[in-house]
């Protein structure tokens, strides 16, 4: 397989990454370029809200999960009600359960007083026109259990645009294997570099910039240059 998968419109090659590289990119970043992940999680959860905003109109739901993909979708929630945009959020567990960067993306929509509920009765009682899939992302161990599968079941069933952050929540982001449910989106925002599981997706594909420092990429010797002029761009497959 060639490692550069992908093309931007102007034809840039974007080289793809699996999952254990991306996790290698991530800590680079934070432990050698101190960059914080709640600075990536703001760029990534930023652009999330932009990319929902050019789908459709109408009510938003956002469904996360406790790591930094529920972490991301979560932020996105906080940048949709600031420009008054009808969004509520669906957790695949108790608020009580999330911690660290999800925990404080939680705690500022709480105090905005952005509904937050958990599980799928919650997602059903809902109208929605959008669903943000935020329940996992690259971090994904085995098949999709629990709540998280519960509800990309029911958004199976739901009349609704989906957008999913990083990658469809229950796919393998390295192999593209569905090894359970998995949800199959209408548009993929994915984040920093194109994973090299989304190689079969067949919507709407943006890589979206979370201001990693070329720097990060090259002490990896993956092969890199900006392909931002804006803060995401449009990818299509390498043919
Ligand atoms: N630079 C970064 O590190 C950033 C990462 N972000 C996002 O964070 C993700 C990686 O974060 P994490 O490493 O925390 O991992 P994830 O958030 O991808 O996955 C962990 C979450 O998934 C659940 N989970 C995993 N396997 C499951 C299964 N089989 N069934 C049900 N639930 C399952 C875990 O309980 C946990 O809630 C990326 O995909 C990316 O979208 C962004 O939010 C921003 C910045
Ligand atoms: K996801």
């Amino acid at each position: 397989m060639d490692e550069r998968e992908f093309q931007t419109a102007d034809g840039q090659l974007v080289t793809a990454v699996t999952a254990a590289e991306m996790r290698e990119i991530d800590r680079v970043a934070v432990e050698e370029f101190g960059v914080t992940l709640l600075q990536m999680m703001e760029n990534a959860g930023r652009n999330l809200a932009w990319h929902v905003r050019q789908v459709a109109a109408g009510p938003i739901v956002v469904l996360a999960g406790s790591g930094g993909n529920g972490g991301g979708g979560l932020c996105s929630a906080r940048h949709l009600a600031n420009r008054g945009k009808p969004v509520s959020v669906v957790l695949d567990r108790p608020p009580a359960q999330l911690e660290g960067a999800a925990r404080t993306q939680y705690e500022t929509l709480d105090a905005m007083g952005v509904p937050v509920e958990n599980g799928v009765g919650a997602l059903l009682d809902r109208e929605a026109d959008i669903v943000v899939d935020a329940l996992v992302g690259y971090g994904l161990a085995g098949p999709l259990r629990g709540s998280a599968a519960t509800l990309v079941d029911a958004v199976a069933d739901l009349d609704a645009t989906v957008v999913s952050l990083d990658v469809p929540s229950g796919l393998d982001a390295t192999t593209g294997e569905r090894p359970g449910s998995a949800v199959r989106p209408d548009r993929v925002v994915t984040l920093a570099l194109p994973k090299t599981g989304l190689a079969a997706h067949p919507g709407e594909l943006f890589l979206a910039d979370i201001a990693i420092p070329a720097g990060v990429f090259r002490s990896l010797d993956l092969t890199y240059s900006n392909p931002f002029e804006e803060y995401w761009v449009r990818l299509t497959r390498l043919e």
